[in-house]
């Protein structure tokens, strides 16, 4: 089975980058690909941040990191993207302790919660998924661009084929459906970073949306349709650290730097849909997030 599960699941970060004296930041590390990922980049040698909403958790993931990375800089802090004071006070703490980041990886996320609500109001996909991750990269944009060359990294999913921008219905409050509402959201992500990539041009911040293929996580807890599915198909479905790789290899590769906004799967370019292609809506939802967030439109 491992065998059959490794040929299906292409695309491998081949990159042999080493990161001493480099900063990370991986949302949602205490688990799935995040985990992974933080772990990957901690075996580089980076000084790696764990941003957690569940500190103890995150701890003792840090606590085994370590242990097999041999890197004791990895550092576990307490962000909850469905809260912008914890965002907030996540990232005042974070400039203060750091001089430099260099890699800032979007990942957290959630999928087909039930209807709820953020802290401030927001629909959780598109409160978590989204703005809390726009509000992060913004408060965390000018050590990006003092400390680059440096990049974001968007975790969005193949689930954006689905989604739609519909901006008279953006908290889900006229009509709702947790399936789509997650897709909507991995729409934002890509539409986030090409807008991100068109601002950030010339600055030499680099971003990139990823889909990290179909894996074997806690996503799917909202779902038993899911979970019984993953059982089932459980050949097809990747391991975290499978899924991982195309998060990485946008991180680290080498030259990849002129493809700033693209999408990414497999560790190779990956078609997006003409939605998530529009310069117009791009903008728009640009506009749109830093309304909701209390945001200048020109960062
Ligand atoms: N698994 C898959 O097949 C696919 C995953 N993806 C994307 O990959 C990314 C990682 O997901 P995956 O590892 O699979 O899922 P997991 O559920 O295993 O991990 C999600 C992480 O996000 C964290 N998180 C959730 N809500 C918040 C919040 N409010 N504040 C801070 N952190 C939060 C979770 O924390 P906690 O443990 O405390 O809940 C967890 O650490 C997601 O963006 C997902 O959309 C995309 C396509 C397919
Ligand atoms: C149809 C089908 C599958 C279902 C795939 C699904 C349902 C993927 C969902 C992806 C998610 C949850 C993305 C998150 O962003 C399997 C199980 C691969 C087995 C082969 C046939």
């Amino acid at each position: 089975a491992p065998k059959i599960r490794k040929m299906l699941s292409s695309g491998v970060c081949t990159s042999k980058v080493q990161l001493p004296g480099k900063v990370a930041i991986v949302t949602g590390a205490n688990t799935g690909i995040g985990k992974e990922t933080a772990k990957d980049l901690a075996q580089r040698g980076a000084r790696v941040y764990l941003a957690c909403r569940d500190v103890e958790k995150g701890e003792l993931v840090a606590n085994e990191i370590q242990a097999t990375t041999g890197n004791n800089q990895v550092l576990v802090r307490k962000l909850d993207l469905a809260d912008t004071k914890s965002i907030r006070a996540f990232a005042k703490d974070f400039l203060a302790e750091e001089k430099h980041l260099h890699i800032l990886i979007n990942n957290a996320g959630v999928m087909m919660c039930p209807y709820s609500k953020t802290a401030d109001g927001f629909e959780m996909h598109i409160g978590v998924n989204h703005l809390g991750h726009f509000l992060l990269t913004h408060l965390l944009l000018g050590k990006l661009r003092d400390s680059a060359p440096s990049r974001v990294v968007n975790v969005s999913s193949l689930a954006h084929h689905l989604g739609r921008i519909h901006f008279h219905n953006l908290q889900g409050e006229k009509f709702y459906s947790a399936g789509l509402a997650y897709c909507h959201s991995k729409l934002a992500n890509i539409l986030f970073t090409q807008e991100l990539a068109r601002r950030l041009k010339g600055s030499g911040v680099t971003t990139y949306s990823v889909h990290p293929g179909t894996v074997d996580s806690d996503l799917i807890r909202h779902s038993s349709l899911m979970r019984w599915m993953w059982q089932l198909f459980f050949l097809f479905i990747k391991t975290p650290q499978q899924g991982a790789q195309t998060s990485l290899y946008c991180a680290l590769t080498e030259g990849i730097e002129s493809l700033s906004g693209s999408h990414f799967s497999d560790c190779h370019l990956a078609w997006v849909s003409s939605q998530g292609r529009n310069e117009t809506i791009a903008r728009r939802l640009w506009d749109v997030s830093c309304d909701l967030l209390g945001l200048p439109m020109d960062w």
